[in-house]
């Protein structure tokens, strides 16, 4: 089978490549390090299908040094080794210019996996070019990164998009052998997110749907043909978000049966498993909050334990979370209680904080009554005195409600027990 659009047309030279001129335009940083012939380790920051792979292929290229590549979502540690391994026997020894690995989604190795590249980048066996889409702060460990530059890539703007596809009908002989109008280009940039490869296949989609070779591509011939080919939504398209969506939903629906089967379609999808952890942290402040305290501390630990554990096994670990936490009680109070709060202070401004609840660090401000009349609770019944914590002019408002289960009823209790005159608890 014959590659794809985005593949056959993949730039080979500096000169071919489309935008980010900051780093490859006359005076990029990226330019000179490549005119001079001395590359250091590289971390490629920027969204899909913005030519990460691509540029590091041609930095490989230019100056003349073997490439090996590996992709974080289907190797592991051997893999690692084995590629250095031929890396060292490649370079090193007979040519100053050691060879070049790759590493695609580096974000998605785990703390070990990382730590194992750590020693090839020390010696200089190899210059590691990593790509990732998300924040290398977070997600690249420290030793790699203080190793490394980190070079931004940005989203492609509708300009650059528009020339990667007139890029494409003049340089592919199959695209250059028909005869295309493009009339309307919105649906195809719309849809493409400024992904490259996701535009190229959207476009190379929409010809060979047609079936001579007079083609005038519209929004609605492009969004027509689109539904028809699900397929090309990929984990960062809208399929993307509508699982994570269903996920979700289920878990906050409290069955565990969605919740698994949607998860599996994740799994499945190779989404990035800090990705579906985090939402599960998320979830269990919103949707379980104080009905169930335990289910933040399980998916907080389930958090840092996918994160040092990556695939196949996090698979395990994220059943038994999104199962926790589908048959978890729930309650989004506290949810309600913050976002009352904001819109409450969205409308009153910055109220002057009381008198007696100020805090009173100088001889000056004790005179003048700061914090005088406030009451020490500890030195009360129960350890509770009754007083005014709110601004005189918002006083007595109740931001927060308890849910109905049984850890907020006995909160609803002890406050009843308490601020029932006030607040009417
Ligand atoms: N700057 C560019 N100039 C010209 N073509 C580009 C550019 N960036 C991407 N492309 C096209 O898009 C395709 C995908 O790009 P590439 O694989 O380099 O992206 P990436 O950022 O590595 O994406 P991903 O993170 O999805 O791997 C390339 O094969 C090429 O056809």
């Amino acid at each position: 089978m014959e590659a794809p659009l985005a593949e056959r047309i993949r730039p080979q030279k500096l000169e071919d490549y489309i935008s980010q001129s900051h780093l490859v335009g006359p005076n990029g940083s990226l330019t000179q390090q490549i005119s001079r012939g001395i590359i250091p380790s590289l971390i490629f920051w920027g969204p899909p299908g913005t030519g990460k792979t691509t540029l590091a292929q041609i930095i490989a290229q230019e100056s003349k040094r073997p490439f090996y590549e590996l992709s974080a979502i289907n190797s592991g540690v051997k893999d690692i080794r084995d590629v250095i391994e031929k890396a060292k026997q490649s370079g090193g020894l007979f040519t100053a210019k050691n060879p070049i690995l790759f590493i695609d989604e580096i974000h998605r190795f785990s703390k070990s996996q990382q730590d194992s590249l750590l020693a090839a980048v020390e010696k200089g066996w190899i210059t590691l070019i990593g790509a990732t889409t998300e924040n290398p702060s977070f997600e690249v460990i420290p030793a790699l990164l203080s190793r490394s530059q980190v070079y931004i890539l940005n989203a492609f703007t509708k300009d650059d998009l528009e020339a990667l596809l007139h890029r494409a009908m003049k340089i592919d002989k199959e695209l250059a052998s028909k005869n295309i109008t493009l009339k309307e280009t919105e649906a195809l940039l719309r849809l493409s997110g400024g992904d490259g490869r996701k535009l190229l296949n959207i476009f190379e989609l929409v010809v060979n749907a047609s079936a001579n070779d007079e083609i005038v591509i519209t929004n609605d011939r492009v969004l027509e043909l689109v539904q028809q080919n699900t397929v090309l939504y990929d984990k960062t398209g809208e399929q993307h978000y509508d699982i994570v969506s269903a996920f979700i939903k289920s878990i906050r629906g409290s069955d565990p049966n969605g919740a698994v089967y949607w998860l599996a379609r994740m799994i499945e999808g190779g989404e990035d498993v800090k990705f579906i952890a985090r939402r599960m942290l998320i979830l269990s402040s919103e949707d379980i909050g104080n009905a169930n305290p335990t289910a933040f501390i399980m998916a907080n630990n389930t958090f840092q334990a996918v994160s040092t554990i990556g695939y196949p096994e996090s698979r395990i670990i994220l059943s038994q979370c999104a199962i926790y936490l589908a048959t978890s009680p729930k309650s989004n109070a506290s949810y309600m209680a913050i976002g009352n709060a904001q819109q409450l202070v969205k409308q009153t401004g910055d109220l002057p904080v009381p008198i007696h609840l100020r805090n009173a660090p100088t001889k000056l401000m004790k005179e003048l009554g700061y914090g005088e009349d406030y009451k020490y609770s500890h030195d009360y019944a129960n350890n509770f005195a009754e007083q005014e914590f709110l601004p005189d002019a918002i006083k007595e408002t109740v931001l927060y409600n308890p849910g109905s289960n049984s850890r907020e009823n006995s909160n609803r209790e002890f406050l009843k027990n308490r601020w029932k005159d006030k607040y009417g608890y």
